[in-house]
């Protein structure tokens, strides 16, 4: 993908090394692993992973689930997920990565048995504070406090939180929520319920990342679903401008772990087994890869943008409107990138996926629902027009293809999941 023999150089690297859990080269006769659902929580890195998605499915020719237009590019959330808010041109998917509240069942009725089911965690006190930053005009909550003053809402929470109100959701235990969790759990049983909710998260989900150590987090991610260092390049999305950021003392680092006191256990426990897998692995041989990941950014950098990082712009100054991030208010800036001049010239990646690596969430769902929709209906127009009568199908995504299938726990057959794409070497 970066240039011919870039990919036999690095794993030939990482075997010299002698990692034994870390997988051989892989020949022409081993396949990827396709079948994912990433939940992507608010704030915690997610658009990042979410745009490792959409391109890895791009190029391998999946499906990605997309919204209904009423749900906008989300999967109507904050309602709990159903498979209603799929759009049908884009059944039956391989991949789900919108925001949505998570409903296993649900995501079962419309993905294949053998989904991986993957999210992302981060620190609540650095997620809290993008959170309170980002909807600070949008939600009620957040809305009432004097000032936008991160630290006249710590020092009283309740005097401007309403449970029931409408985005609630950004203002208290997020991750839980968004993992369908209850985030208002009376404070005498949150220690009980975190630990339960952990428990039933650990089941479901194969691996829970960490923004912290986002890089470390990939490496697992790669192991998981067997692809190449190339796959999961990446350059990060929808950060805030550093003057739109608070520093965070340890006082308020200790208020917001007690307003969010699930989402702090169930950071505290993801966190733990991250490097448990990590350690599985062999740190050694994680801290090379995580090297060797560094190096095949820079060169991807070089090959699409001539060098340098494209550089970081507020959306006013983005020229190109495919490339401007959606703003939540005027208090807070959120940066994206303007293509360099001299971009993908001597590229060894096309040009568009280049422009891709740094396309905002909003542009790049839109750009995928319609090239979906081309590709439904040319295969509905192939199915249903051209073959002799009697042979009539259903559009593919009108019917549900998967049956729920009540399974032992995905974690424990994680590595050893049906493969499905030809690797590329
Ligand atoms: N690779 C990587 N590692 C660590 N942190 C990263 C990375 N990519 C993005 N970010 C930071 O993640 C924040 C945005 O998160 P999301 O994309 O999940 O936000 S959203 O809910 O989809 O709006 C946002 O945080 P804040 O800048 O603090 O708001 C980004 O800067």
């Amino acid at each position: 993908l970066l240039h011919q023999g870039g990919h036999l150089s690095w794993t030939m690297e990482v075997f010299r090394m002698n990692c034994p859990s870390l997988n051989p080269p892989q020949t022409s006769t081993t396949f990827k692993h396709t079948n994912v659902v990433f939940l992507k929580t608010h704030k915690t890195a997610s658009s990042t992973v979410q745009n490792i998605f959409f391109r890895f499915a791009e190029r391998n020719n999946l499906t990605v689930a997309l919204p209904v237009t009423h749900c906008d590019h989300q999967f109507c959330y904050p309602r709990i997920f159903s498979s209603h808010f799929v759009h049908p041109h884009t059944m039956p998917p391989n991949i789900v990565t919108s925001h949505l509240r998570f409903s296993r069942s649900e995501l079962q009725r419309i993905m294949p048995n053998n989904t991986i089911y993957i999210t992302i965690l981060r620190e609540p006190g650095a997620m809290f504070e993008s959170l309170f930053s980002y909807y600070n005009q949008y939600c009620d909550t957040f809305k009432r406090v004097p000032n936008g003053s991160l630290e006249a809402f710590l020092d009283n929470p309740w005097a401007y939180y309403r449970p029931q109100e409408k985005d609630s959701m950004y203002a208290r235990n997020t991750l839980t929520f968004d993992l369908g969790g209850d985030k208002d759990r009376p404070s005498a049983d949150v220690v009980r319920y975190a630990k339960r909710f952990a428990a039933e998260v650990e089941y479901v989900f194969s691996l829970v990342m960490i923004a912290e150590y986002f890089d470390e987090s990939l490496v697992l991610l790669r192991h998981l679903l067997s692809w190449d260092l190339e796959d999961v390049l990446y350059i990060k999305q929808n950060m805030r401008m550093p003057s739109s950021k608070g520093n965070l003392s340890e006082a308020q680092l200790g208020k917001i772990r007690e307003w969010n006191a699930i989402d702090a256990m169930l950071y505290d426990h993801f966190n733990a087994s991250l490097w448990r897998q990590l350690n599985e692995l062999g740190l050694a041989c994680v801290a090379r890869e995580v090297k060797l990941l560094r190096r095949a950014q820079e060169q991807m950098i070089r090959s699409c943008f001539g060098g340098n990082l494209p550089q970081l712009r507020s959306a006013a100054e983005i020229t190109n409107k495919e490339l401007r991030p959606w703003q939540p208010s005027s208090k807070v800036a959120i940066v994206g990138y303007d293509l360099p001049v001299n971009a993908s010239k001597e590229s060894g990646m096309s040009k568009d996926m280049c422009l891709k690596m740094i396309m905002p969430e909003v542009q790049y769902s839109k750009q995928l629902l319609h090239v979906q929709m081309l590709r439904y209906r040319s295969r509905y127009f192939l199915n249903n027009v051209l073959k002799p009568s009697g042979q009539h199908q259903q559009p593919t995504g009108s019917i549900l293809r998967h049956s729920v299938t009540p399974g032992r726990s995905p974690r424990a057959r994680s590595f050893h999941q049906t493969r499905q794409v030809g690797s590329h070497n």
